[in-house]
C-alpha cells in the first residue's frame, strides 16, 4: 500500500475547516505581488510571462463590431459578415474556382519580442543573444482560411475591402515583412477565375491579380500541408479516421487527386517537382450539378444531407439485379455490388418524380466517388504509386464520400494502396499561391512553429462564418448567445459512420440517418494557423520521431467518456471561480456563461467526432479549456487561491529548512522528494483534491499529505536516484552540471516541495532552471510570478538568495543577508525560464526558444505533477536523467496507469543512456 487514503484522514472532526479554501474568492488581499501585474499586463494584451513566446489565443483573434447577417436572418445557413478585425497587417491569396473561391489570408501578428529585465538576464545566463539566434525569415501571426461560393463573389469582394485585406500589398524589396498600406496592391491568384475575374477586380477593389499556375499552387500547397501540420493527412475506412504522420523524407512520390469542380492528378516527385498525369471532367461539378437537376437541391450541403437518407438500390442495378439475387461469385462481385449506377431506370417504368431525391443523391454520390477512386488508383498503378491524397471541396469532410473512395482504392488495388485525405483539403491551391508570394519564408516554417487553434466559435458556425470567428469581447459573447440556438441544432451529434461493407462490391446504404449534415464541417475541420517561429523542440528529447506527449489516447471511446464527463462536472465550480476572479460582476457572469457555452460546445463536438480537431488526447482537452477561458478573457481564475496558498506555505518555510537542515544528507534527500510528492497534492484541477480543500487548512493538509508519505511509492526508483545523486560507498559521483525543473503548482508545491529540492542541488553546485508555464492555467505557477516567490524565500535562506542573485532574479528585490555568512564568490545560478505553454500540460515538441537554450547544457530534468510528468511525458525518454515526480490525484487514472490508488505516488527515475 502506498500513499494514504481519503477518509480515514479527513474524516476526523477536529479539523479546521478553511472557509477560505473552499473556493469563494473575494479577492481581498493585502499583498500586491506578482500576480496583479500578471492580470494588467494580461489585461493590455501583453504577454504575460515576460518573453517572447506566446502560443496562446488569449488575443482577441477577431473584431465581431459591424458584424451583419447578410439577407435574411431566419435562413438556416445565414452570411455574417465581420468586418472589423484588428490585426494590423494582412496578406491575401486567392484561387478562383468553377464553384467556390478560397481565400487565404495572414494577419500578422504585434511585435512581442521582449526586453524585460529577467529575458535580458537569462539571455545573458544562457550564453544568447539575439545576434547569436536565428534570424525568423517570418513574423509571427495566423493563417486564416476562408471561401466563398464563386456564384456570390461580391461577398467575397466585399470581405476582401471591409478587412481591408487587399491594403496590405507586397512591398518587393521586402515580401510580406516590410509590407505597408499599399493601394496599388498586387493579389497572388489561381484558378480560373484569376482570368475571368481579374478586370472585377481591379474595378472593384483597385488591385491587379498576379495569375500562378493552378497546378504548381496545388502541389505547393498540398506539400507544405504535408510537411509543416501535424495530423494533415488521415485515412478514411468505414468510419473510421486515423491519422498518418508524414514522414519527411519519404514522401514523394505521391498522387495528388484534387476533386474540385473538375478533377486533375498529378504525381508529385517533390518540391516543384510534378506532373499531372490525368483527370477526369466527371468531378464535384457534376455530383453538384447533375444532382441540383434531378434533386431541385438549392445548395449542395441540401443534397449531400438528402444522401444520408437515401438509398441507392431503387434506382441502381445491382449485380443481384442481374443474377437473380444470388453473388457472381466467380469474379468476386457481391449481390449488392453496384452493376450499373442508375441502370435500374432503364427497366422501371417510371419518371424522375417517381424517385426519391434522397435515393438519387446517394446513387450519384456514389457514383462519382467511386469511379474516382477507381482512376486514382489505375493512374496510381500506372506509376507504381502506393499512396494517394485526396483534396477538393468534393470531399468536404464527408464520411460517406471518403470512405466510398477509399473503398474503391482499396477494392481494386487489393489493399496496395491507400487512399489518404487533408483537413484542409480545399485550400491547396489557395495555400500556394499563398506561398508564391517571395521571401515571405513560409517554406521554412516546420511543424513545431505552428500551433493549429480552433477559435471559440467553431462548433458554433451554424451560419457561414466569413472570417476567423470572435474576437472583440462583448460582440462575441452577445454573438455567442445571438447564435446559440443554432449553435444547439448544429451541435446535436450527427452519426456519419456507414455501415460495413459487404466485403466485396461496395457499401450497403448508409448507416446515418441524422437529419442535419453540419453546415460547414469542412470548415470546423480546420483551424486558425498560428504561426510562432520561435518555437523549438525540447532539444533533450531522445527520439522525436516516436515522442507522443499525451500518455492517454482519447480514440479509447470510454476514455474519452470518462474525461469528458471529469470535465464537464468540474464546469460549474470552474465558472464560479472564474467569475469571481474577474469581481463577480455583471460582465464576468456574462463572459462566464459564454465560456461555459463555448467550451461545452467544443466538447459536444469532439465527442461526436473525437479527431475533428486532429488527434486527440487529454492535453489537447486540457489546453482547449484554459484556451477557452482566455479566449473570453479569464486572464487568470486560480489568482487569488494561488497567492494565499504562496503566503501561507511561505510562511512555514523557514522551518522546513531549518528542518532539512539538521538531517544527513541522505535523509535529506528522501524528504525531499517526499516533500515534493506530498506538496503535489495541491491541485485545483483535481476534483478529489478541491474537496479535500474544504476539510483543512493548506498546512494541515500538507502535514497530513507528507505524514501519509510510505515508501514503497506505487512507482519508485528513489533508490537508483540517490545513488546517482550520492553514490554509494565511498564514490562520490560529480554533480550534474545544470538541472531543469518543470515545476507545476502554486502555493506548498513550489514553495515547500520543488524550492527546497532545488536548493538542494544548488549547495551541490548544480544550476538549476525553474521552468515555469507562460500563462496561467488552472493554480500552476507562471514564470512571471516565480521570482517573486525565489525572492521570498531567498528572504530565508542564503543558498537560495546567492544563487538568485547569481541569475539575476533579484535584481530588484531587497534582501537582506539573514546569517551574515560569507558570500560565495561564484554561485551557480538559480534561472527562471518560460516554457512557452499555457496548459496543466507540456507537448515538449512545442517550447519556447529559452526552455530549448537551457535545455543545451542540461543533465539531469525533473518533470513535476500530473499534467506534466503523467498525462505527458510519461512515457518519454530524454537524452539526459529524468526524474518524474507526481501524485496521483484521480482514482482512474491510478487504475490504469500504475494498477494503484488514487494518491499513490510515482517517483519514476531514468538514467540517460
Ligand atoms: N458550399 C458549396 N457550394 C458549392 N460546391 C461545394 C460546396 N461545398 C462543397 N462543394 C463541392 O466542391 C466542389 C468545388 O470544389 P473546389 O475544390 O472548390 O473546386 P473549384 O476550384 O473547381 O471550385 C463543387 O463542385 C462541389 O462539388
Ligand atoms: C489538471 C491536472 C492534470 C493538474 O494536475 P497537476 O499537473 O497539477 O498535478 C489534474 O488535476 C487532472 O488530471 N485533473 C482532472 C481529473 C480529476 O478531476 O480527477
Ligand atoms: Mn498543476
Amino acid at each position: 500500500m502506498t500513499g494514504f487514503k481519503e477518509d480515514p484522514v479527513l474524516g476526523t472532526n477536529d479539523m479546521i475547516v478553511n472557509k477560505e479554501g473552499s473556493g469563494t474568492e473575494t479577492g481581498s488581499s493585502s499583498r500586491p505581488p506578482v500576480v496583479d501585474k500578471a492580470r494588467e499586463e494580461g489585461q493590455s494584451g501583453r504577454d504575460m510571462a515576460g518573453n517572447s513566446i506566446h502560443r496562446s489565443g488569449s488575443r482577441p483573434q477577431l473584431d465581431l463590431s459591424k458584424a451583419a447577417i447578410q439577407g435574411n436572418f431566419e435562413e438556416r445557413d445565414p452570411t455574417i459578415l465581420l468586418p472589423n478585425q484588428s490585426d494590423d497587417i494582412s496578406h491575401l491569396a486567392l484561387d478562383i474556382g468553377g464553384s467556390l473561391i478560397k481565400l487565404v489570408y495572414f494577419s500578422r501578428r504585434e511585435d512581442r519580442s521582449n526586453n524585460d529585465k529577467r529575458t535580458k538576464t537569462l539571455q545573458e545566463k544562457l550564453g544568447i543573444s539575439n545576434g547569436s539566434r536565428r534570424s525568423f525569415p517570418v513574423l509571427g501571426g495566423r493563417l486564416h482560411f476562408v471561401k466563398f461560393e464563386t456564384a456570390k463573389i461580391n461577398e467575397c469582394l466585399e470581405f476582401i475591402s471591409s478587412k481591408q485585406l487587399h491594403c496590405g500589398g507586397v512591398d518587393v524589396c521586402n515580401g510580406l515583412l516590410g509590407a505597408a498600406a499599399n493601394n496599388n496592391a498586387v493579389i497572388k491568384a489561381t484558378g480560373g477565375g484569376a482570368y475571368k475575374f481579374a478586370d472585377l477586380f481591379k474595378e472593384r477593389l483597385g488591385v491587379s491579380l498576379d495569375k500562378e499556375d493552378e497546378m504548381d499552387c496545388l502541389v505547393a500547397g498540398a506539400n507544405f500541408l504535408l510537411k509543416a501540420i501535424r495530423h494533415e493527412a488521415f485515412t478514411h475506412m468505414e468510419g473510421q479516421k486515423e491519422f498518418v504522420q508524414m514522414d519527411d523524407n519519404d514522401l514523394f512520390p505521391y498522387l495528388l487527386v484534387n476533386i474540385g469542380s473538375g478533377v486533375s492528378m498529378i504525381k508529385v516527385d517533390g518540391d516543384g517537382k510534378f506532373e499531372r498525369i490525368s483527370g477526369t471532367n466527371v468531378g464535384g461539378g457534376t455530383y453538384w450539378g447533375l444532382g441540383k437537376l434531378l434533386t431541385k437541391c438549392k445548395s449542395f450541403d441540401e443534397l449531400l444531407e438528402l444522401s444520408q437518407r437515401g438509398d441507392n438500390r431503387t434506382i441502381d442495378m445491382l449485380v443481384g439485379d442481374i443474377y437473380g439475387g444470388t453473388d457472381y461469385n466467380k469474379i468476386g462481385l457481391s449481390a449488392s455490388t453496384i452493376a450499373s449506377s442508375f441502370g435500374k431506370a432503364i427497366s422501371d417504368q417510371k419518371e424522375l418524380e417517381d424517385y426519391s431525391p434522397e435515393d438519387i443523391s446517394l446513387s450519384l454520390l456514389r457514383m462519382i466517388s467511386y469511379n474516382i477512386g477507381q482512376i486514382a488508383y489505375l493512374n496510381a498503378l500506372r506509376f507504381g504509386i502506393k499512396r494517394i491524397f485526396f483534396g477538393g471541396f468534393f470531399i468536404r469532410g464527408h464520411a460517406y464520400t471518403m470512405d466510398t473512395i477509399s473503398f474503391a482504392v482499396h477494392f481494386w488495388s487489393k489493399g496496395e494502396m491507400q487512399a489518404m485525405f487533408l483537413r484542409h483539403e480545399g485550400f491547396l491551391g489557395a495555400l500556394g499561391a499563398f506561398m508564391s508570394y517571395e521571401k515571405h519564408g513560409l517554406d521554412d516554417l516546420m511543424v513545431h512553429q505552428l500551433v493549429e487553434r480552433f477559435p471559440m466559435g467553431a462548433p458554433y458556425t451554424g451560419g457561414k462564418i466569413h472570417g476567423p470567428p470572435l474576437g472583440d469581447l462583448n460582440e462575441k459573447i452577445s454573438w455567442m448567445e445571438k447564435f446559440v440556438l443554432k449553435g444547439t441544432e448544429i451541435t446535436a451529434p450527427v452519426p456519419m459512420a456507414p455501415s460495413g461493407t459487404t466485403g466485396l462490391g461496395g457499401f450497403e446504404v448508409p448507416s446515418s440517418k441524422g437529419a442535419t449534415l453540419r453546415s460547414d464541417a469542412s470548415a470546423l475541420n480546420i483551424g486558425v494557423l498560428h504561426l510562432e517561429p520561435t518555437l523549438e523542440v525540447f532539444p533533450l528529447l531522445a527520439d522525436l520521431k516516436t515522442y507522443e506527449p499525451n500518455t492517454i489516447d482519447l480514440s479509447d471511446h470510454n476514455e474519452l467518456e470518462y474525461w469528458f464527463t471529469v470535465l464537464s462536472d468540474h464546469m460549474p465550480d470552474l465558472v464560479d471561480k472564474a467569475v469571481a476572479s474577474e469581481g463577480g460582476t455583471d460582465d464576468a457572469k456574462r463572459r462566464g456563461d459564454a465560456f461555459a457555452r463555448a467550451f461545452s460546445a467544443h466538447l459536444a463536438r469532439l465527442m461526436e467526432e473525437p479527431a475533428a480537431y486532429g488527434k486527440l488526447g487529454l492535453a489537447n482537452l486540457l489546453e482547449l479549456r484554459e484556451e477557452c477561458l482566455r479566449e473570453f478573457h479569464f486572464v487568470d481564475v486560480y489568482r487569488s487561491i494561488k497567492q494565499r496558498e504562496n503566503e501561507a506555505s511561505l510562511a512555514v518555510l523557514p522551518d522546513l529548512l531549518m528542518e532539512l537542515d539538521s538531517m544527513s544528507e541522505e535523509t535529506r534527500l528522501l524528504t525531499l522528494i517526499e516533500g515534493v510528492l506530498a506538496a503535489n497534492i495541491f491541485d485545483w484541477g483535481s476534483r478529489a483534491c478541491v474537496e479535500l480543500y474544504h476539510k483543512g487548512t493548506i498546512i494541515e493538509i500538507y502535514r497530513m499529505s507528507r505524514n501519509k508519505m510510505q515508501r514503497p511509492w506505487r512507482v519508485d526508483d528513489f533508490d537508483l536516484f540517490k545513488e546517482r545523486m550520492l553514490g554509494s560507498g565511498d564514490k562520490k559521483p560529480p554533480p550534474h552540471k545544470r538541472a531543469l525543473l518543470f515545476v507545476d503548482n502554486s502555493g506548498a508545491d513550489i514553495v515547500l516541495g520543488m524550492l527546497p529540492l532545488a536548493r538542494e542541488l544548488l549547495r551541490r553546485g548544480t544550476e538549476v532552471v525553474l521552468v515555469a508555464n507562460s500563462l496561467p492555467a488552472l493554480n500552476d505557477v507562471t514564470a512571471m510570478e516565480v521570482p517573486e516567490i525565489v525572492a521570498e524565500a531567498a528572504k530565508h535562506c542564503d543558498i537560495l538568495r546567492r544563487a538568485a542573485e547569481a541569475g539575476g532574479l533579484l535584481v530588484d528585490a531587497m534582501i537582506t543577508n539573514s546569517d551574515g555568512s560569507k558570500e560565495n564568490s561564484s554561485p551557480v545560478p538559480l534561472i527562471v525560464v518560460a516554457n512557452g505553454c499555457g496548459s496543466p500540460c507540456i507537448d515538449l515538441r512545442q517550447v519556447s526558444s529559452e526552455l530549448a537554450a537551457a535545455a543545451m547544457e542540461a543533465d539531469l530534468i525533473i518533470l513535476e505533477g500530473m499534467g506534466r510528468s503523467l498525462h505527458t511525458n510519461f512515457n518519454a525518454r530524454f537524452r539526459c536523467d529524468a526524474l518524474k515526480l507526481a501524485m496521483v490525484k484521480n482514482q482512474r487514472l491510478a487504475e490504469k496507469l500504475i494498477q494503484g490508488n488514487i494518491y499513490d505516488c510515482v517517483c519514476r527515475y531514468e538514467p540517460a543512456n
